[in-house]
This record gives structure tokens, C-alpha cells and sequence, in this order.
């Protein structure tokens, strides 16, 4: 039965190891076998726990398939073909579909729904070889197209002439002394945050307040970004930011364009007279007068080149409030509290045995490494975004495809592929009960036989304090990879890290209802739909 506060059982710590799945033995050509659905049918997933049939097809699904087949099939070789449902696309969101048919059709298989089609990756090797060794034979393609009108060029969707000279002017802006300095602008903002929960209760005799944490949480991401890059203070904790608001919609609308057949918002009537569209722009001109003000702060207060680089107009950083959201994490936990100690209470003794009742530091973040393993695995459970997007310039061979096609699987010029981050963090085949919050996972004993990471040394590289793509062998990739990768992958661990230690050490936390009560849904990223209620009670240590 689960119980809804942060999950159970001791992490078994030992020198700060990691345990990460290898992805040397890929299950690239074994989809439909019969040891594959027998692993299937031992494992639960959220998408797939019901009894009615995964894909149900009606007459508008059959329509599409044929006209999918008719446009695309054909050109990817031997690669399963996986027949969308159009309606499961509405029903829920994308990545849950791509997930089943991953079970049903392999770890490399082709999607075709509408007059689209995209090729779904789900294997480390394929996406280590799209994102690292290949990486300059594709481009961000759908994304591109879609978040031209949002943010235009950018960082993130940019051709790879314009990210060549972006990235290098982006990239020493996070190097180690800027992240440690910002450690305090991570604690500043989260002691606000908390300073505001904390007045819920002098006006409360039950002892325990509700929040939604998505929006809290995403208040203080919104704030930590402002004061750290573009050093102005929204103060969106204490009052409400429409920026965020803003933020949302435009990726809620961005994914809606990435899935619709017909691009109706190029009409050129479509955006005063249908609603949606409407409300878009309206979410643009508050973001972009944002950034302007905020261009022009820091005009007046940084030298040139630093506006220059905020000039890269790019949201991503409130990917790091849809992983605080996450941060906890109530899914998985049926021990019962007597004899494991829950997850949260191991939280809450390392943070009282390091943090006291103190505030966090750089050298404190290094020794919360059950935080920060917590801060992983809920970014394993819910990858931000769930998909990597590519599109191949050039035509191209994927490796796999081994049993009919012992080239592998060809792909021409154009192919849109989506790297499935969602798919690979949950795979049966390199996670042992990969549903499951279990932030000990990748802990690994000195003496083990697992072969786990022993490059833990924060003091050489902050880099190294978080599991990453690169020890897990690209099946565990929350920031993606290669030379595309996120360059604010350590400010968001860290800034999470901080964020989760000063609530817990403050506060217990419980989700208000059950778990399966949280629905979620994708706007770009994983959101919840209707917020993460949670209940906090005082912890009796804090004063
Ligand atoms: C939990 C928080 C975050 C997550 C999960 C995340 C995830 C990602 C991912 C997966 C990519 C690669 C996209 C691709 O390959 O198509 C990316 C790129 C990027 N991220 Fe993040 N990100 C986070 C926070 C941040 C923050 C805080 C910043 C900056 C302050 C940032 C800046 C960027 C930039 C500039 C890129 C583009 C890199 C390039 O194309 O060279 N991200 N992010």
C-alpha cells in the first residue's frame, strides 16, 4: 500500500559511490521477444497498469495511420512501425504512448500519426550516438520550427552555426566559482520561501497548512534565475509573477504545434480569431516585455558583454522549478515506518546532522549526498523534458537493427527523432524496479561487485557531486548530452539540492490524497494538472 510521504528505507552510504546501469550490453534488437515481454510483464508502469488494451484505434486513428503509411512508410527500412493512436495522443500525455510502445515495439521504432512520422529511441547506444558521437549530422528540427516564433534562435532550438558562437560566449558564465558564489543567492531565496510558509502558521491552531508546492516551488525557481543571471529580484514568492504563468503557456502552446497535423496558426487570421492563439500572443508580449526590462536592467548595471549574453532569450531555466516540483517524490513507498525509517526521516538526519539548524553552503552540499540522490532520482522518474528532439541533416545509419538489417537502421536526411529520456530512465532492462523512488539506487558498496562510479572527488569538480550521462552510459540523461547538454545542469542540481534540504529541515511533508490523485501532463516539460498539494507540519526541532 503506498503511503504518501517521502519514501522509505536507509541508504546504505559508503564513500559517496555510485551504482549506474551500463549500457554496453544494449537490448537494441530484442523488442519482440519472448524474454522481453516476459520482463514486461513483471514490471508496472503508471501508463500501463490498467487492464484495457494499450492502443485502442478508432475511425480517425485508421485514417491517419494510412495516410502516415502512405507519406512516410517505407523509408526507414526494417524499423518497427509503431501506429499511433490519435486519440490516446489526446487522452494523455506523449511520453506515457511512447513508453508503451516502446514495451510493444523496441527500443527503436518508428511513430507515425498523421501526415507525421518520427522515429522514437529508447536505447542508450542510439542516443549516445545521436546526441555525442554524431551530434553535428542533426539539429533540433520540430523543436526549431515550433520555438522560432517563442524564443527565436535562442541557445536551446539554435542551428548549429548560431550555437557554435552562443555557446561559447554562454558557457564560462557557469563555471565553478560563479556556482559557488550563487550557493548563497540559492539560500537567500529559499529562507524567503520558507520564511513564507512559516507565517502560514501563526495565523493557523491546526498545526499543518496546504500548499501547492509546483507553485511555490516554481516561484522561487523564477526568483533564483532573476537574481543569479539577470540580477533583478521578481520577488514572485511574495507576490504573483504573471511571467511564469506567461512561460507556461507558451510551452503548453509549443507542444500543442509539435503534435497537431495542420500548422493552422500560420493563417493569417488564426491568431486574432482563434482562442488559443489569441492567448498566445498575449504570453509572448509579457515574456518578451519582461526580457526587455530585464535587458534593460541589466544594461544599466553589467558591462556589454554580459548583455550580450543575456540577449540569448531562453527559458529553460524553469525546467529547474519542474524538478523542484518533483523533489518529492511520493510514489513507491510501503515499508512499513516502524522498521525502515522513511526516506524522509533519513533525509531530515543527514540535514540535522550536517545543516543543523543552520543555513546551507557550498561545503555543506557536499556532504548532503542523500539530498542530492534524492534530487537525481526524481529527475529519473521525471525527466524535464521527457524528449530530446533531433532531425538528421544528412542521411544516416543508427546502430541496431541487427536481426534483419545488419547495417542498421538507415535514415534519410529530414528524419525527425525523438530521444525517448522519459523511456530510458524507466527502462526494465537497465533499472531494477525502475518505477520505483528508490534515491539509493545508485549507491554502490567499496566492495561491491556491481561496477558503480568511484570518481567521487567534489573538491576536483562540482561536476562530479550528481550521477551523470556519462557514468550511467547514456541511460540516465536529464541534462541530455554531448555538446548539446544543458550548460545549467550543476546550478540546477544545486539550487535544488538547497531548496529540498531548507524545506525538510524546517518541515514535514506529506501529498495531500493519494499519489495516483497527482495527474500529470506536459507542457514541453512534466507539470502537474492540477498543482502538488502537499501538507507541511512544523518539524518540532525547528524553533
Ligand atoms: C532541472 C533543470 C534543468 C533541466 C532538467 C534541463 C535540461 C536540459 C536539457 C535536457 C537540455 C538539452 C536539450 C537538447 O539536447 O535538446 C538543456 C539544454 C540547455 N539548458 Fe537546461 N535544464 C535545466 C536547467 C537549466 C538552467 C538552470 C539553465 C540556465 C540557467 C539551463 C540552460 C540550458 C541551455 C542554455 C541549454 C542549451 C544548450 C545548448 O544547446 O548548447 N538549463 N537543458
Amino acid at each position: 500500500m503506498a503511503s504518501s510521504s517521502i519514501v522509505l528505507q536507509l541508504p546504505v552510504i559508503v564513500n559517496g559511490s555510485y551504482s549506474l546501469p551500463k549500457a554496453r550490453n544494449s537490448h537494441l534488437t530484442i523488442s519482440t521477444s519472448f524474454s522481453f515481454r516476459n520482463k514486461w510483464s513483471q514490471i508496472k508502469c503508471q501508463s500501463t497498469s490498467t487492464e484495457e488494451p494499450k492502443t485502442k484505434r478508432n475511425v480517425l486513428d485508421n485514417a491517419s495511420n494510412i495516410l502516415t503509411n502512405l507519406l512516410s512508410g517505407g523509408n526507414l527500412g526494417s524499423m518497427p512501425i509503431a501506429e499511433g493512436a490519435v486519440s490516446d495522443l489526446f487522452s494523455r500525455p506523449l511520453f506515457f504512448a511512447l513508453y508503451d510502445w516502446f514495451i510493444e515495439h523496441g527500443s527503436v521504432y518508428k511513430l507515425a500519426f498523421g501526415p507525421k512520422a518520427f522515429v522514437v529511441v529508447s536505447d542508450p547506444i542510439v542516443a549516445r550516438y545521436i546526441l555525442r558521437e554524431n551530434a553535428f549530422s542533426y539539429d533540433k528540427g520540430v523543436l526549431a520550427d515550433i520555438l522560432e516564433p517563442i524564443m527565436g534562435k535562442g541557445l536551446i532550438p539554435a542551428d548549429l552555426d548560431t550555437w557554435k558562437l552562443r555557446r561559447r560566449v554562454i558557457s564560462p558564465a557557469f563555471h565553478t566559482l560563479f556556482l559557488k558564489a550563487m550557493v548563497k543567492v540559492f539560500t537567500d531565496c529559499s529562507e524567503r520561501t520558507i520564511s513564507k510558509f512559516e507565517k502560514r502558521f501563526e495565523t493557523n491552531e491546526s498545526g499543518t497548512i496546504e500548499l501547492d508546492l509546483e507553485a511555490e516551488f516554481s516561484s522561487l525557481a523564477l526568483d533564483i534565475i532573476g537574481l543569479s543571471v539577470f540580477n533583478y529580484d521578481f520577488g514572485s514568492v511574495t507576490k504573483e509573477s504573471p511571467v511564469i504563468k506567461a512561460v507556461y503557456g507558451t510551452l503548453f502552446e509549443a507542444e500543442h504545434r509539435s503534435t497537431f497535423y495542420i500548422p493552422y496558426w500560420k493563417l493569417p487570421l488564426a491568431r486574432w480569431i482563434v482562442p488559443r492563439q489569441r492567448k498566445f500572443q498575449y504570453d509572448l508580449k509579457v515574456i518578451n516585455d519582461c526580457l526587455d526590462g530585464l535587458i534593460r536592467n541589466a544594461k544599466e548595471t553589467r558591462q556589454e558583454t554580459d548583455v550580450e549574453k543575456l540577449q540569448q532569450r531562453d527559458y529553460s531555466n524553469l525546467k529547474d522549478a519542474s524538478l523542484l516540483r518533483f523533489l518529492v517524490d511520493m510514489r513507491g513507498a510501503d515499508v512499513d515506518d516502524r522498521q525502515n525509517p522513511s526516506k524522509m526521516r533519513k533525509a531530515q538526519e543527514e540535514i540535522d546532522s550536517v545543516l543543523g539548524q543552520g543555513r546551507t553552503t557550498y561545503e555543506c552540499i557536499k556532504e548532503l549526498v542523500y539530498i542530492r540522490l534524492i534530487v537525481v532520482e526524481a529527475l529519473r522518474l521525471y525527466p524535464q523534458p521527457p524528449l530530446l528532439i533531433r532531425r538528421s541533416l544528412k542521411s544516416d545509419v543508427l546502430p541496431g537493427g541487427y536481426k534483419g538489417d545488419k547495417e542498421g537502421y538507415k535514415v534519410p536526411a529530414g528524419t525527425d527523432i525523438f530521444v525517448s529520456v522519459y523511456n530510458l530512465h524507466r527502462s526494465p532492462y537497465y533499472w531494477d524496479r525502475p518505477n520505483e523512488f528508490e534515491p539509493e539506487r545508485f549507491l554502490v558498496s567499496k566492495t561491491s561487485e556491481v561496477e558503480g562510479w568511484a570518481g567521487f572527488d567534489p573538491d576536483r569538480s562540482p561536476g562530479a557531486m550528481y550521477p551523470n550521462e556519462i557514468i550511467a552510459d547514456f541511460a540516465f540523461l536529464p541534462f541530455g548530452g554531448g555538446p548539446r547538454k544543458c550548460v545549467g545542469d550543476q546550478f540546477a542540481l544545486m539550487e535544488s539540492t538547497v531548496a529540498l534540504a531548507m524545506l525538510l529541515q524546517k518541515f514535514d511533508v506529506e501529498l495531500k490524497g493519494s499519489p495516483e490523485s497527482v495527474e500529470l501532463v506536459t507542457g514541453a516539460t512534466i507539470h502537474t494538472k492540477n498543482g502538488l498539494w502537499c501538507k507541511l507540519r512544523k518539524r518540532p526541532t525547528s524553533p
